[in-house]
C-alpha cells in the first residue's frame, strides 16, 4: 500500500476536542491523508470563552517542528492559531523551507470574541507570510483586519493580492445573507461559491474547510476543485452535526458526493442564488453525433439518430449562419429530433434551434438570461469540480463530460477523465441531470460507456472520420436502441 499524503497542521489545541488542531486531524485523516501535528498553542478555552492562548517558546515549537519533518516529506501545510510574534517569526522560516502548498486560516478573530492576539502578529502575517502562501481563507472580520478595513470584501482581497497574496477565499458563511457565500480571487479569476445557509451553528468550520482543502491539494487536486471539494465536505458535516455537550460539530464521514453537497459557483454577485429554469430534454439523449454542416444533419438525421449538434468553428458569418438556419430547418422535417447548436447561441435563438451547447469559456460571453427567456435547452461542458459546481448553478439541459478517452478532434489541456470519473458524474447528478460523455468514442467504447448507464455518447471523429459513416451510425444507433427501457 502506498503511503499517504503527509499534511503538517500548524495550529493551537483545544482542550475540549473541538476546533484547532483536533478538527484539523479528524479531517485530514478522512481524507486518507496523514495529519502531522504542529502545536503552536496550547489554549484554555470552554463555553463561556478563550482565557489563556498558552503559546509555546519559540525553542519548544522549533524543537517539536524538527521531529515532525524527520521521518516524512510534508505534502501541504495548514496554519490555524498563531499565538504570537515569536511563533509567527519560526512559521514564516518553516514555510521558506517546504515547496508546498500552504494554506493559512488566520484565526484573528474568532466568531465567538474573547481572543486578542498581539496586532504584531497580523503585521508579519501581511508583510512576510501572504507572499509565500497558496490561500488565505479568512472571515469577514479577519479580512477586515489584514486590509485595514477595506471594504467591500472583492476590493480587500484585490489589495491583499496586490500585496503578494496568491489567492484568498474569503468565507462569508456569517453574514446575514439568504445564502452562504464565499469568494475566491487569484490574479487569475475570482468567483463566488455559494449554498443555502444552513441554521446549524457549528464550531470549527474554518479549521475543517481550510484542512480539507489542504488534504485535497495533497492528493493532487489543483486549487479551484480543492474548495469545491472541501466546501462540499465541510456542507455535509455542518448538516449531519453532532451534539456534544453544547456545542455542535461538524461529522466527518467519507460517504460518496451527492448533488446538494456540491456548492454553487458563479462569477457575478448580481447573480447568487438565482434559478435558471432551462427547459428539461430527454434524459436519454442516446446517440449523440457532433459535426460541422448542415449536410451531416441531413445524413445523420435520416440514418435514424435523435440527437445532434452542428458544431461550426472556422466558417465566415453569413456562412455559419445559413448553416445554421438550414440546420433548423432540417431538423424539424424529422421526427422527435434534438438539435444543438454549438456557441453561435444568438443565431441558435434567431433560428429557433432546440438547444445550445456552451462550454465554460463560452458561458462568460454569453448572455444565460437571454437564452433561458428565448426557450432553449441548454447543454454545458465540465472537465473538473469546478466546472461541474459552475454547470450545476446554471441548472441546465444536461451536462456533458470530457474528454472520457484521449481526443483526436480538439486540443485540450484536461487529461482523459476515465470511466470512474464518468460513473462517480453519474451518481453525483443521479436521475437529475442527463449525463453526456465525449471524447474518443467510438463503437467498442461506445458499447462499454453503456454498462456504465450514461445517458449519451457524444462523437465526432468516430462518425465524420469514418470510412462507411452510414454502417457505424447504424451500429451505434441500434446499439443503444433499448437504452434504460
Ligand atoms: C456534447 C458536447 N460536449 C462537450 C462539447 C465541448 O464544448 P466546448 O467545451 O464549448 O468546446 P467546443 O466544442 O466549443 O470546442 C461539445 N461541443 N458537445
Ligand atoms: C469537442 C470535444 N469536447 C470534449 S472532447 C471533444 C472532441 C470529441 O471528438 P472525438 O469524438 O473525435 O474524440
Ligand atoms: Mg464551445
Amino acid at each position: 500500500m502506498s503511503a499517504k499524503p503527509a499534511v503538517l497542521l500548524i495550529g493551537g489545541v483545544d482542550p475540549q476536542g473541538c476546533a484547532g488542531l483536533t478538527a484539523d486531524i479528524q479531517t485530514v485523516s478522512h481524507h486518507d491523508c496523514h495529519p502531522v501535528p504542529l502545536v503552536t498553542a496550547l489554549t484554555e478555552q470552554r463555553s463561556d470563552g478563550l482565557v489563556n492562548l498558552g503559546a509555546l517558546s519559540a525553542e519548544a515549537f522549533l524543537t517539536q517542528y524538527e521531529s515532525c519533518v524527520a521521518d516524512f516529506d510534508i505534502a501541504a501545510i495548514k496554519i490555524g492559531l498563531i499565538p504570537d510574534r515569536h511563533i509567527a517569526d519560526c512559521i514564516v522560516k518553516i514555510v521558506e523551507r517546504h515547496q508546498v502548498p500552504v494554506i493559512l486560516d488566520p484565526v484573528l478573530a474568532a466568531s465567538s470574541g474573547g481572543l486578542s492576539i498581539e496586532p504584531e502578529v497580523s503585521e508579519i502575517i501581511r508583510k512576510q507570510l501572504l507572499g509565500k502562501i497558496t490561500l488565505l481563507t479568512p472571515n469577514l472580520p479577519e479580512l477586515g483586519r489584514l486590509s485595514a478595513e477595506v471594504q467591500p470584501m472583492e476590493l480587500a482581497a484585490q489589495q491583499l493580492l496586490n500585496e503578494g497574496l496568491a489567492a484568498c477565499l474569503v468565507k462569508g458563511g456569517h453574514a446575514e445573507t439568504a445564502f452562504a457565500t464565499d469568494y475566491f480571487s487569484s490574479a487569475q479569476t475570482t468567483f463566488y461559491v455559494y449554498q443555502p445557509r444552513l441554521k446549524n451553528q457549528v464550531r470549527g468550520t474554518g479549521c475543517v474547510l481550510a484542512s480539507s482543502i489542504a488534504s485535497q491539494l495533497a492528493l493532487g487536486h489543483d486549487l479551484r476543485d480543492a474548495i469545491i471539494l472541501a466546501k462540499a465536505y465541510l456542507t455535509r458535516g455542518i448538516r449531519d452535526a453532532n451534539q456534544q455537550g453544547p456545542y455542535h460539530l461538524v461529522t466527518h464521514h467519507r460517504h460518496p458526493l451527492t448533488i446538494s453537497d456540491i456548492p454553487r459557483l458563479c462569477y457575478r454577485a448580481d447573480l447568487i442564488g438565482k434559478h435558471f429554469d432551462f427547459p428539461a430534454c430527454p434524459k436519454n439523449l442516446g446517440v449523440y453525433p457532433v459535426v460541422d454542416s448542415a449536410d451531416w444533419v441531413e445524413r445523420l438525421l435520416t440514418i435514424g439518430v435523435k440527437t445532434i449538434q452542428l458544431r461550426i468553428k472556422d466558417k465566415a458569418t453569413a456562412k455559419t449562419r445559413s448553416e445554421i438556419f438550414d440546420a433548423v430547418a432540417t431538423s424539424q422535417q424529422h421526427h422527435e429530433v434534438s438539435f444543438f447548436v454549438n456557441d453561435h447561441w444568438q443565431m441558435a435563438i434567431e433560428a429557433g434551434a432546440y438547444g445550445v451547447h456552451l462550454g465554460q469559456e463560452d458561458l462568460h460571453d454569453a448572455n444565460l438570461l437571454e437564452i433561458e427567456q428565448s426557450g432553449l435547452r441548454l447543454g454545458v461542458s465540465t472537465h473538473s469540480y469546478w466546472e461541474l459546481a459552475r454547470a450545476l448553478a446554471l441548472n441546465p439541459s444536461y451536462i456533458a463530460l470530457g474528454p472520457v478517452y484521449p481526443t483526436t478532434s480538439k486540443q485540450m489541456p484536461w487529461a482523459p477523465q476515465g470511466i470512474e470519473r464518468l460513473q462517480q458524474w453519474q451518481s453525483i447528478l443521479a436521475d437529475q441531470y442527463p449525463l453526456v460523455a465525449i471524447g474518443g468514442i467510438d463503437v467498442p467504447r461506445a458499447r462499454i460507456l453503456k454498462q456504465t448507464g450514461v445517458n449519451s455518447v457524444a462523437m465526432i471523429s468516430a462518425i465524420t472520420q469514418a470510412d462507411d459513416y452510414q454502417s457505424v451510425t447504424r451500429e451505434l444507433v441500434h446499439l443503444w436502441a433499448d437504452h434504460h427501457l
